[in-house]
């Protein structure tokens, strides 16, 4: 799978925004082949939420081009493109008063007709859901209200509901905010098991050491461009720098 394009950008620019005097994204041009684990890093504001965004086609873009799967992201493709794309957001995003389970099945509603949603879940989508939470080592905690979970259980439950939909490339907006060190790796884990399967993940981290331990190519983004991209070297120290 290695060789084929999972993401392309060219001169990719967002509306100019006076707030900020300048456009999010400002001329980002950046190729991540299928099968790499890459991070993203920069200061906070540098962009980096609002290009994984872009990615699904959530951020308007004034000029130039993306691709995913080397299907060309334009309105008629949209929901093609997003059925091959998964994204976390900070926080995970689940309902609180649903359990660990049921969040997870909700993964599922975006490919199901109104119809189907009224009937219900099928015991099929329920045995997808339980395999999903196995691979996040959640299995015993699907009938948890996700209230009552850990921050790093949540994280998990967020990615079990993801890979519902199978997705072949994973954007994953700062996934250990605010987890103990522990948790924090045990999410990195997965997300490296998802990796060696084949996933395509492009993760924002401000963790220089676990992203050093995880990913093999970092992409620094700098107010809406990308400052440097390489392999994960001595981070810490190009940081300082
Ligand atoms: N819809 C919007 N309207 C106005 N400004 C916006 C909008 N979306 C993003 N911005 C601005 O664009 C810049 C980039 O935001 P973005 O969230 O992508 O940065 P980030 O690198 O992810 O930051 P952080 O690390 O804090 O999450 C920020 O200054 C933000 O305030």
């Amino acid at each position: 799978m290695i060789g084929t394009l999972a993401i392309e950008c060219r001169d990719l620019y967002t509306p100019y925004l006076a707030t900020l005097q300048r456009s999010a994204l400002q001329g980002v041009n950046c190729t991540i082949k299928a099968g790499e684990f890459v991070v993203l890093l920069g200061l906070n504001g540098a962009g980096k939420s609002t290009w994984l965004r872009s990615l699904l086609g959530l951020v308007p873009i004034q000029t130039g081009t993306i691709a995913i799967n080397e299907v060309p992201l334009v309105p008629k493709t949209l929901t093609q493109v997003r059925r091959d794309i998964g994204i976390l957001y900070q926080g995970g995003a689940l309902v609180p008063q649903l359990t660990a389970l049921e969040n997870v099945l909700c993964g599922c509603l975006g490919r199901r007709s109104p119809w189907q949603t009224m009937v219900g879940f099928s015991r099929k989508d329920r045995y997808h859901a339980l395999d999903c939470l196995e691979k996040v080592g959640l299995d015993n905690q699907g009938e948890q209200k996700t209230s009552q979970l850990s921050g790093g259980q949540r994280q998990r439950v967020a990615i079990a509901r993801l890979l519902m939909q199978s997705p072949k490339i994973l954007l994953v907006d700062e996934p250990t905010a605010g987890l103990d060190v522990q948790a924090a790796r045990q999410v990195m884990e997965i997300l490296l098991q998802l990796n060696h399967q084949g996933v395509t993940i492009v993760t924002v981290l401000h963790d220089l050491e676990l992203a050093q331990a995880y990913a093999k190519r970092a992409i620094v983004l700098q107010e809406g461009a990308i400052a440097s991209d390489g392999i994960c070297k001595n981070l810490a120290t190009h940081f300082a720098g």
